[in-house]
């Protein structure tokens, strides 16, 4: 489907070359679990090299009770001579169920700190990057794929561990089996390769399924919340948008189990293909023990501690191929997410360097010179070599169509976007020069596309500043502000009304009242700069009326910047900026625009007809 092109072409590395990258992953596992928790990592690492030792420990005195009992003499002097060999591999026995159980509980009492340690890194990323980084679908879908890597973090270290634990024991077979014979650890090998060849690559060919479905998974994510969400609820109703959903969900499913049930066809002929090996090279080693044992080149004890021994090494490769299968896929799934944290570091800010430790003062003027920014995979500039400059105190308005570039420009002035050519100063300094928390602290944004905070209506005003511990009485001032007070007040329980409907006792609200909290979050502060992107769009007459009210009351304090359609707004303002097409056609105070009749005047004219009767003109003066 046209959303998945381009996700095949990065699924089609090859299996040796992610085998390669094992020993990496599991150095980052190791030291990762190190970071989480240094005395758990030190238990596991001792008590699954005790258990190994012990397994061979345990293998040798197996061999001794053999060749006791084996021996001549009468068979009571047999077992007692046996006894001495029979006590130490029960010691054995108990000491590494001990150990095992020990190692057990670090592993399950590091795996939470593991997580933790994981996800707080992420999101340590995931709060940072740029916005920029939003706007390519490279990054969703890694960052699809980086969740997912999370749980696969404690499945690598919990893997590595056992993978450890596992090659301790083998090893341990593998010295006692060269004790007995050394042509026996060929046999060995021989028999237990091929299964573990195709654990790898039946992983290796689930894994490659995985990467080449990333867009799609995110297309059902996105269709389940369509056919099963709040918000999308009442237009797919008004719509009658259901059998067209079932559509898409049915097309995007049948891809799916198709590719499904190709895979179960490809993992089940490589899992055959490695079992049928593997058989037929357990039946040589067997054949071999046979031929060694009958030419009497080994004695019968020997040869009976030896099936034991084949028996326990294929236990332990079986156990160990299923583990480098789970690690080597939960290993991949990892790399997403490590791969996923460096690709992310070219979004990072740039990094705090002395330059940046100086905290911006208060402004005195603002340069936008020669600013343009085009989107990724856009041909056309959003913003295109603007120049302007705003003084402290001035109220400055932007208008112009729908796709001008007023946002844009705005949330490069906010310092939310970096411009792709130019700069934009604060006070004579460069905005990526100046101390980004000091500088964020200076300017408030109430931006178009706000967000519905899930918290209660306090909060939801309070985080407009959380340097501060919040102040009821600064939360019903900016409230009243906006012309949120009172509305708020009728809530079931006030401020502390929650407002998210999914849980118990939440409210929603209209998209006006919305509007309304969230302009106070942006009033809460005195900042230096203040920018309103389209900030009574939803609003009623009286709600309006208030909100502009308080912002002109803040002429000369505050420096505001405007965004609004609603053209009788922005009279007052001392500067008028009109865009068109990213750049800057017409400039001046409202009078002076509407004298010169061009396109502000075209706007304003047509606005105010409609609250003219007969659609009548207001003519410039
Ligand atoms: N994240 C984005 N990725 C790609 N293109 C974008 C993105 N955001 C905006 N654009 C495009 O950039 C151009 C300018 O958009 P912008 O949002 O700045 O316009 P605007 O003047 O604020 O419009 P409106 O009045 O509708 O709010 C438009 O052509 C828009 O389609």
């Amino acid at each position: 489907m046209w959303w998945e092109s381009g996700v095949r072409a990065r699924a089609q590395t090859g299996v040796l070359t992610l085998f390669a990258e094992l020993p990496r992953l599991l150095m980052t596992a190791l030291r990762l679990s190190w970071r989480a928790d240094r005395l758990r990592t030190i238990v596991i690492a001792v008590t699954t090299v005790g258990g190994g030792v012990l397994t061979a420990f345990g293998l040798l005195a197996t061999r001794q009770i053999l060749v006791e009992l084996f021996a001549g003499g009468p068979t009571p002097q047999r077992v007692s001579a046996a006894l001495p060999a029979l006590a130490a591999l029960a010691g054995a026995t108990a000491l590494r169920a001990g150990l095992g159980l020990a190692g057990g509980y670090a592993q399950n009492t590091l795996a939470p700190r593991v997580d933790r340690e994981v996800e707080r890194t992420l999101f340590d990323v995931t709060t940072v990057v740029r916005l920029d980084a939003f706007d390519t679908a490279e990054f969703a879908d890694d960052m699809e794929r980086a969740f997912r890597g999370i749980d696969a973090a404690v499945a690598v270290v919990q893997g590595a561990m056992n993978l450890l634990a596992g090659l301790v024991g083998l090893l341990a077979v593998a010295a006692a089996v060269v004790i007995i014979h050394p042509l026996l650890l060929l046999g060995l090998l021989v028999a237990t390769v091929p299964g573990a060849w195709a654990s790898l690559r039946a992983g290796h060919q689930r894994h490659q399924t995985y990467i080449a479905g990333s867009v799609r998974r995110r297309r059902l994510g996105l269709l389940h919340r369509l056919m099963a969400g709040r918000d999308a609820a009442a237009e797919l109703r008004s719509y009658r948008l259901r059998p067209f959903l079932l559509d898409q969900y049915d097309r995007v499913m049948k891809a799916e189990t198709s590719i499904q049930l190709a895979l179960a066809r490809r993992v089940t002929a490589t899992t055959a293909a490695g079992s049928v090996i593997g058989g037929l090279a357990t039946a040589g080693v067997y054949t071999l023990l046979g031929v060694l044992l009958l030419r009497g080149q080994i004695p019968i004890a020997a040869a009976a501690t030896c099936v034991l021994a084949v028996q326990a090494a294929q236990r332990a490769l079986a156990a160990i191929a299923l583990l480098i299968d789970r690690l080597y896929s939960d290993g991949q799934h990892f790399s997403d997410y490590t791969g996923f944290m460096t690709r992310a570091s070219q979004f990072l800010p740039a990094a705090e360097t002395e330059r940046l430790v100086e905290k911006p003062d208060r402004l005195r003027r603002l340069d936008v010179s020669g600013v343009s920014l085009a989107y990724p995979d856009r041909d056309t500039l959003a913003v295109d070599h603007i120049t302007l400059t705003i003084h402290a105190g001035q109220t400055i308005a932007f208008v112009g169509e729908n796709g001008s570039g007023k946002t844009t420009l705005a949330s490069m002035i906010a310092g939310l976007r970096q411009p792709g050519t130019g700069a934009i100063s604060w006070n004579g300094r460069p905005l990526d020069e100046w101390d980004p928390d000091g500088l964020h602290a200076r300017i408030a944004v109430v931006t178009q596309q706000y967000h519905r905070w899930p918290f209660t209506a306090a909060t939801n005003i309070a985080i407009g500043d959380i340097t501060v511990e919040p102040d009821q009485q600064r939360i019903e001032t900016a409230a009243g502000l906006a012309a949120a007070h009172t509305m708020i007040l009728a809530l079931p329980h006030g401020y502390e009304t929650l407002l998210d409907r999914t849980f118990a006792e939440g409210q929603d609200l209209s998209g006006g009242q919305w509007q309304r909290i969230t302009a106070a979050r942006g009033l809460l502060r005195t900042a230096d700069l203040l920018i309103l992107d389209e900030p009574s769009s939803a609003l009623d007459p009286r709600a309006e009326h208030a909100l502009f009210q308080a912002i002109r009351n803040r002429h000369g304090d505050t420096t505001t910047l405007l965004i609004t359609h609603r053209l009788a707004n922005v009279r007052h303002a001392d500067h008028i900026y009109v865009l068109h097409q990213g750049r800057i056609v017409e400039d001046g105070d409202h009078d002076s625009l509407i004298e010169s009749g061009g396109r502000y005047a075209e706007l304003f004219h047509l606005q105010a007809a409609g609250y003219l009767p007969g659609g009548a003109r207001e003519r410039p003066a």
